[in-house]
């Protein structure tokens, strides 16, 4: 079985005469920042002055422009949008680097789909969590973690990893377990499970399901709690023990009807796309189309944003939700969403 990491096999001193500048202050780079400044790590942040410049400022942490972030720290973790990456990268971060200075990244897209090269004289590494940045805060603060995988891609230093597990650990992920991996296999599993499973696969079901009820007369409300509010209920249950132990919590009737009606929605038809789907991650095309798409202000992104938000089971759940306060995420900003701006 693949080797997983815990805070015991850290050494966490590799990160104690270190200083790390964290650039962005967005889902994760929030998370990573005050997570390590918790963890006794000495972190600045790196910024244009803006929204988030004032929240990390408010925050209590040091805030500089990126390249004067970049200029002190030793260990320089990446966290824009990935699409805006390269271009900050080239005019801020990589003039800054200096010998024997990390580079790191929570995910590999840019290096691995050559968009970002490093220079030959800096460790290169990548610590990327299995969860969004809002849940690597929360469950920091709970004393718990999400699971992160590893990567090291360049090690001037020969400390690279050890640097990567500390780094790891002081975000918390390494109280949930570390996995090592490499750019190209984080890069090309994450765009997959994202696409395919986690948030493509997954909202395409839902609005599937919920359709095929409206469609057949019944009440919009009746489908959402069925098709999108009840899902957290039963992911839940898969998360905690598998879908052995869902299926434990559910009826006989439930379990009965999710083996033979299961496979015939989710059919060899459908795994055949998620081939096709895997193969476009895989040959570049997906990246290809991604950063076309960024080039020309993101015409078909921002289409296809306003039309889901304006989708009815959007619509029923935002009034649904309303009447009931307690669902709403208690520490993601902005997640309603009334343009198509996001
Ligand atoms: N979202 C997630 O949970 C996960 C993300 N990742 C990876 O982490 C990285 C960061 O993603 P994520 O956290 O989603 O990013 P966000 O979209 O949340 O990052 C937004 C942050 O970047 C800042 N920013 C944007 N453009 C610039 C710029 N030109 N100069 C300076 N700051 C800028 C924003 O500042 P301002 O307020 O000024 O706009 C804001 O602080 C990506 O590589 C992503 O793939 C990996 C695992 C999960
Ligand atoms: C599932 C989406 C993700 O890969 C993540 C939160 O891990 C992302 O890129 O945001
Ligand atoms: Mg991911
Ligand atoms: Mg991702």
């Amino acid at each position: 079985m693949t080797k997983v990491y815990y805070n015991g096999d850290v050494n966490d001193y590799v990160l104690s005469n270190k200083k790390v500048a964290v650039i962005g202050y967005g889902s994760q780079g929030h998370a990573h920042a005050q997570n390590l400044r918790e963890s006794g790590v000495d972190v600045i942040v790196g910024l244009r002055q803006g929204k988030s410049w004032e929240q990390a400022k408010q925050d209590g942490l040091p805030v500089f422009s990126v390249s004067e972030a970049s200029e002190q720290a030793d260990v320089v973790m990446v966290l824009l949008p990935d699409e805006y990456q390269p271009k900050v990268y080239k005019e801020e971060i990589e003039p800054a680097l200096k010998p024997g200075n990390a580079l790191v990244f929570a995910h590999g897209f840019n290096v691995h789909f050559s968009q970002i090269v490093p220079p030959s004289y800096v460790d290169v590494f990548l610590v990327a969590p299995k969860g969004p940045g809002h849940l690597v805060r929360r469950t920091y603060r709970e004393g718990a973690g999400v699971p992160a995988l590893f990567a090291v891609e360049q090690d001037v230093t020969g400390n690279a990893k050890e640097i990567a597990l500390a780094y790891a650990k002081g975000i918390g992920s390494a109280r949930a377990g570390v996995l090592e991996t490499t750019f190209q296999e984080e890069t090309e599993t994450d765009l997959f499970g994202e696409q395919a499973v986690l948030c493509g696969g997954l909202t395409s079901l839902v609005k599937a399901g919920f359709e095929t009820l409206v469609e057949a007369g019944y009440q919009p409300e009746v489908a959402y709690f069925e098709c999108l509010h009840e899902l957290k209920l039963i992911v839940d249950l898969m998360y905690e023990d598998g879908m052995a132990g869902m299926r434990y919590s559910i009826s006989d009737t439930a379990q009965w009807g999710d083996f033979v009606s299961g496979p015939r929605v989710v059919n060899d038809q459908v795994k055949a796309e998620m081939k096709e789907v895997l193969k476009d991650i895989q040959t570049g095309k997906f990246a290809k189309g991604w950063i076309l798409e960024n080039q020309a202000n993101r015409p078909e992104f921002n289409a296809i944003n306003k039309r889901e938000n304006e989708h009815q089971i959007e619509v029923v759940g935002r009034k649904l939700r309303e009447m009931m306060p307690f669902v709403k995420q208690r520490e993601a900003k902005d997640v309603v969403v009334s343009n198509a701006e996001n």
